[in-house]
């Protein structure tokens, strides 16, 4: 049976190139043949596995300059349904693409409001003049740089070559180790065994807005001896000065201390969801490029 991939689109994206390192991974483990399928934003791309039109859903999920990717966490809170399978870290190398021949022509530069971030100090220093226009993806605006040069984007190295469009200047990022953490995301129902693996991801809400509240869910971890890779706060929308709280374990949550400590979450925590218990494998993007060549990819609206 072919397993479907959604993706953050149009072609060309950073998620598409984890997208094609994990369908490797996969092939090399299982060898279903693996098509990928382009959706115009994350919260698209992750309703899609959610309606069963995918098997499986990746997103980005945490950036190591820039932090959370905040509409995937608020999505993956909304649906409630969609499971943690895998986690993929990828290191991310931008560029600027331009048909520019110098800085000095560019009047606005385009991209992801996380790539724009990740280059913010280069831009000050290079290019102060030109207005920064947030996309729903890196690859969005690559088709309007095609017959202007006072236009660029921050995209990768492979978009460059996919869109046939020079790269006016490499590696652009503010920090050169940075790196992005994606999501593979399954649906709940459609999940046959529970997956086993080093790390589980939860997030609550509190019972009460008071001093502590806070205290007793991390006292449970650390009575435990859990150790937390991550915590994040979004909020409610409810009201203000209402959080939500993403946290990342390093545990199974179905082994004995896991098992312990989410039951004793419930009695300190108002919402509690277990997105799941995964292991992290790390992505080769220049591998996922070569595969590329060899990837049938379709697009959805
Ligand atoms: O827009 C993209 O290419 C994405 O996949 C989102 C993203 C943006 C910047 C770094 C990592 C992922």
């Amino acid at each position: 049976m072919t397993v479907t991939i959604a993706y953050l689109g149009p072609e060309g994206t950073y998620t598409q190139l984890a997208a094609l390192a994990y369908s490797l991974n996969l092939e090399q483990h299982t060898s279903p043949p693996v098509n990928l399928v382009a959706f115009p934003s994350i919260p698209k791309a992750m309703q899609a596995t959610a309606d069963g039109m995918t098997t499986l859903t990746i997103v980005p999920v945490e950036n190591s300059t820039e932090g959370g990717v905040t509409t995937t966490l608020d999505t993956l809170w909304q649906l409630q349904q969609l499971k943690i399978h895998h986690a993929v870290v990828m290191p991310i190398r931008h560029g600027l693409l331009s048909q520019a021949t110098c800085l000095s022509v560019i009047e606005t530069v385009f991209s992801h409001p996380q790539a724009l971030s990740q280059c913010q100090r280069w831009l000050e220093h290079n290019l102060p003049q030109a207005n920064l226009v947030a996309t729903r993806s890196t690859t969005e605006a690559l088709d309007h740089l095609t017959d202007n040069s006072t236009v660029a984007a921050i995209s990768s190295e492979w978009a460059a070559q996919l869109y046939n469009l020079p790269i006016l200047v490499h590696n652009i990022n503010d920090h050169s180790d940075n790196c992005t953490k994606f999501w593979v995301l399954k649906d709940d129902n459609r999940e046959a065994d529970p997956v086993k693996g080093r790390y589980t991801s939860l997030a609550f809400s509190l019972p009460v807005n008071s001093p502590g509240a806070l205290l007793k869910p991390l006292d449970v971890f650390a009575r435990s001896g859990i150790n937390l890779s991550r915590i994040e706060s979004r909020p409610t929308k409810r009201s203000l000065g209402e959080y939500l709280f993403f946290v990342d374990l390093e545990t199974d949550a179905y082994s004995q201390t896991g098992q312990q400590a989410l039951n004793e979450l419930l009695y300190c925590t108002e919402s509690l969801v277990n997105f799941g218990t995964y292991d992290v494998v790390t992505a080769d993007p220049s591998l996922a490029a070569a595969k590329a060549k060899t990837q049938s990819t379709q697009a959805l609206p």
